[in-house]
């Protein structure tokens, strides 16, 4: 089982948006949407940290179980604005977000940074193909230094890796991380 995760400084916690002309008012979640989407691996967990509006950072959590549920970014807006003000979805909320994620975190191993300054990922295909990888992405903009700082200290660090030196968008890095685990699984 693998781990994806998105932080996003801009997303709103509170899932107040409207269901049409979502992206702006829900502060890009959009792209956390599509990231949810590009996964391949039908056992991925996706995880986002949405750090904008009143409320403190929250972590939004996306289960493998969902997968079937939610096949489009529309139905992923609609789910997660559900589970944000607290009526039944299949996704979960989890309060005291950053902790939340270090907690979550934590059971994964190796963690990979997605960064366009890693090293290459060819010389990580081991580590991204492994059992239980976390991959952390940045949103449409890059996580605060300050939290990734955080993240560092308390899971003692990541491997920062790179698909290539021009900025892409989180979902086409997640289209080919996944791709390339599907490539190495066993037939
Ligand atoms: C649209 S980028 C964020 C903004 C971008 N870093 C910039 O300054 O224009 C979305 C996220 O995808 C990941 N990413 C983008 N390009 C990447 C690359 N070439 N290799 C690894 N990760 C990348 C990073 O985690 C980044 O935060």
């Amino acid at each position: 089982m693998s781990l994806y995760v998105v932080i996003s400084p801009t997303a709103r916690a509170d899932g107040i948006y409207p269901i049409r002309g979502y992206a702006g008012p829900s502060g890009r979640l959009d792209v956390v949407a599509r990231a949810y989407l590009a996964v391949l691996e039908s056992n991925a967990v996706l995880a986002a940290l949405l750090m904008s509006g009143a409320l403190s950072p929250r972590l939004l959590i996306a289960p493998a179980s969902c997968r079937d549920r939610v096949r489009s970014e529309r139905s992923f807006m609609v789910e997660a604005s559900r589970a944000l003000r607290g009526r039944p979805s299949c996704f979960i909320v989890e309060d005291g977000g950053v902790e939340a994620l270090i907690f979550t975190l934590k059971k994964f191993k190796p963690r990979i940074l997605l960064s366009e300054r890693g090293r290459d990922v060819s010389l990580h295909l081991d580590e991204v193909c492994s059992s239980t990888p976390a991959f952390i992405a940045g949103s449409h903009v890059d996580p605060p230094r300050e939290l990734l700082e955080r993240l560092e200290r308390s899971l003692g660090g990541f491997i920062r890796v790179s698909v290539g030196p021009l900025s892409l968008h989180t979902d086409h890095v997640f289209l080919l991380l996944s791709a390339l685990r599907a490539h190495s699984s066993p037939t």
